[in-house]
């Protein structure tokens, strides 16, 4: 069977880096569940090094969750390592400044000291039954040579896994697909893409590096995590499901109809409320107004659709305004119960012009009935 492409969800990690989202206990469980049965397979679950209360959460997430694995996000200290101790993690993700910048004015250390650290370090973490994935922060602003010098030093310490962080979202998907395909070709260990989205390019940037080779990608629901955020879950798996990927692999196996419902928990818990125009779950992102789009759909939908909204639990809506046509009104007064002929339309859509541009919304059934009613009434003034 074909190995298919793994999405590790940081909602629950980077995502509530966001400033000002704080998830509750109770919340945090609801999120991972929610994920797990959508069919997300590896959940980034929280820092250990936050203190006991932290751990107690991450413990009893690792204890509820039946099939996805759970990391947790350590510096790579040993005691950030020591605290996943018992914890029921299944790997843990050990972070390095990569770049010179960060390395050098973070931590004040030389290349070749960080490098002598990984051996050690992910031997603790080995010894606790973890796996381990070497997170490169920064690596977007790290030499490849360096790069590829952590990947030598953490596939010979006997790490699985290194994470590429875009950790300043600069990156685009060109420069992305270079970075990981000398990554993948360069080494015997998977890559992991971090995308942040600060140029509005973490989704594009995550898929690039899933065409490079990349085993695995990040997400988080809706967007959340540090300023403008990391590659969305709902973007990235639907991209994915729709877009196939030619190296042989499998979209995840999502359940993309729980995708509206998961957003809608992640919306509520952070606090954070989502644009009627977000991609996959925004409110209005399969509804139609203007008059040749909407006589395109009725004729057929695939005249309009950049795919089926069944595929992510929705469905089209047809709604009155400012550009709709007469088969637009038509069909909507219809389903009201209301028949009308050509000229009627063409008198309503004139008054709707002028009430959408007042009231800046698309009318109600209520008022639709009221309009029909003044165009009985007047005969010319339909919708004052
Ligand atoms: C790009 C990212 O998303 S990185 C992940 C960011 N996530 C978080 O910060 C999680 C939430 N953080 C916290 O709760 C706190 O920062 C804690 C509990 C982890 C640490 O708190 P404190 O001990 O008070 O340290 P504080 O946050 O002020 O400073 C961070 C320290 O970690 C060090 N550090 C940062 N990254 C690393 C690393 N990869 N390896 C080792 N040390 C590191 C910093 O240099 C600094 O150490 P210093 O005191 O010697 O200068
Ligand atoms: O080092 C890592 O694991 C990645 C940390 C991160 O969230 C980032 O760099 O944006």
């Amino acid at each position: 069977m074909a190995s298919s492409i793994v999405i590790n969800d940081t909602t629950l990690r980077d995502g509530e880096q966001t400033a000002g989202v704080a998830f509750s206990a109770t919340e945090k469980l609801a999120i991972a569940t929610a994920l797990e049965q959508a069919g997300i397979a590896e959940l980034e679950v929280g820092v250990p090094a936050m203190g006991a209360e932290e751990r107690d959460v991450i413990q009893s997430l690792c204890s509820t969750l039946q099939h996805a694995q759970t990391m947790g996000w350590c510096r790579m200290l040993p005691q950030d390592i020591a605290n996943c101790q018992g914890l029921g993690l299944d790997w843990v993700d050990l972070s390095i400044p990569a770049s010179d910048q960060q390395r050098q004015s973070k931590l004040g250390v030389s290349e070749a000291t960080l490098l002598s650290r990984i051996e050690s370090q992910v031997d603790a973490a080995l010894s606790l039954g973890l796996q381990v994935c070497i997170g490169m922060e920064d690596a977007s602003r790290a030499s490849i040579s360096s790069l590829l010098r952590i990947a030598e030093a953490s596939q010979r310490a006997g790490a699985s896994r290194i994470r590429y962080a875009d950790t300043l979202g600069i990156l685009d998907p060109f420069a992305c697909y270079e970075q990981i395909t000398a990554l993948v070709q360069g080494g015997d260990i998977q890559v992991e893409m971090h995308a942040h989205n600060d140029l509005g390019l973490a989704t594009a940037n995550s898929l690039a590096a899933i065409r490079a080779g990349a085993y695995s990608v990040n997400t988080t629901v809706t967007g959340l995590g540090e300023r403008a955020g990391n590659a969305p879950l709902e973007e990235v798996v639907a991209a994915l499901a729709l877009t196939p990927v030619a190296d042989g692999r499998c979209a995840p196996a999502t359940d993309l109809t729980q995708l509206p419902a998961i957003c809608a928990l992640v919306e509520q818990a952070s606090g954070r409320h989502l644009s009627a125009q977000k991609s996959i779950v925004g409110q209005r992102v399969f509804t139609h107004e203007s008059g040749i789009h909407v006589a395109g759909l009725l004729k057929d939908p695939n005249n309009y659709q950049a795919f089926n909204p069944e595929l992510v639990g929705r469905e089209h809506q047809m709604v009155l305004g400012k550009h709709s046509g007469v088969h637009a009104i038509q069909s909507i007064y219809k389903q009201l119960g209301i028949e009308l002929n050509r000229q009627q339309c063409q008198q309503l859509r004139h008054c709707l012009r002028g009430w959408a541009e007042q009231h800046k919304r698309c009318p109600t059934e209520g008022e639709m009935r009221q309009f029909h009613q003044q165009l009985l009434t007047s005969g010319t003034s339909a919708a004052a």
